[in-house]
């Protein structure tokens, strides 16, 4: 069995809701075990036992939450314990066009410091990973944790790819 690590922070749970569906898109695959667990409780060991580690961030001022910041900041880097995982990303943003791919790249500018191989989302409509508007119309839920179907699914299928790759990463070692 692989593991795949996604590790989240989430103020107003949004985030949160993206998590558990990319979380039921990599457990969908057989062979595959998820740890999902906000930014905040995740160990180095956590980090290290991982096959594969999907970050999500919510979109503060257009970049990653300083919360997010500091959890990339804290992992291990000597000796590149890292080095080879799979690393992939998702995002909530309030608005369209306000950040979520600045978001997005900057996690995997991070991984890829780290040694990481970075996938994206399975085809070009997410090419960076997952992302979901909160709050501008058409796609403003209205309600905290009511993220639209639409993202809810690219969340799903982001999950599934990570543990697609992470799977044959495997069979190639
Ligand atoms: C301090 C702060 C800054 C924000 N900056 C942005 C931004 O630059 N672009 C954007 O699209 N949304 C922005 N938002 C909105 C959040 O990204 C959005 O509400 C997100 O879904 C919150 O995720 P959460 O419910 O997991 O905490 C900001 C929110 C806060 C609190």
């Amino acid at each position: 069995q692989k593991t795949v690590l996604i590790a989240y922070h989430s103020e107003t749970g949004n985030t949160e809701m993206m998590a558990r569906s990319v979380a039921d898109g990599a457990r969908s695959v057989d062979g595959i075990q998820v740890l999902l667990k906000q930014s905040a409780d995740v160990t180095e060991t956590d980090l290290k036992n991982a096959d594969a580690i999907i970050v999500g961030s919510p979109v503060y001022n257009a970049a990653i939450t300083p919360e997010i910041s500091r959890f990339i900041a804290s992992w291990p880097f000597e000796g590149s314990p890292l080095k080879d995982k799979i690393g992939a990303v998702f995002v909530t943003g309030g608005g369209i066009s306000a950040g979520e791919e600045l978001a997005q790249t900057g996690v995997l500018q991070s991984m890829l410091i780290f040694g990481m191989i970075v996938v994206g989302g399975p085809d070009w409509t997410q090419a960076f990973g997952a992302s979901a508007i909160t709050s501008e119309e058409p796609f403003a839920a209205g309600q905290p944790e009511n993220i639209h179907p639409r993202f809810l699914e690219k969340g799903r299928k982001l999950g599934e790819r990570v543990a697609q790759v992470t799977l044959r990463f495997s069979i190639a070692e």
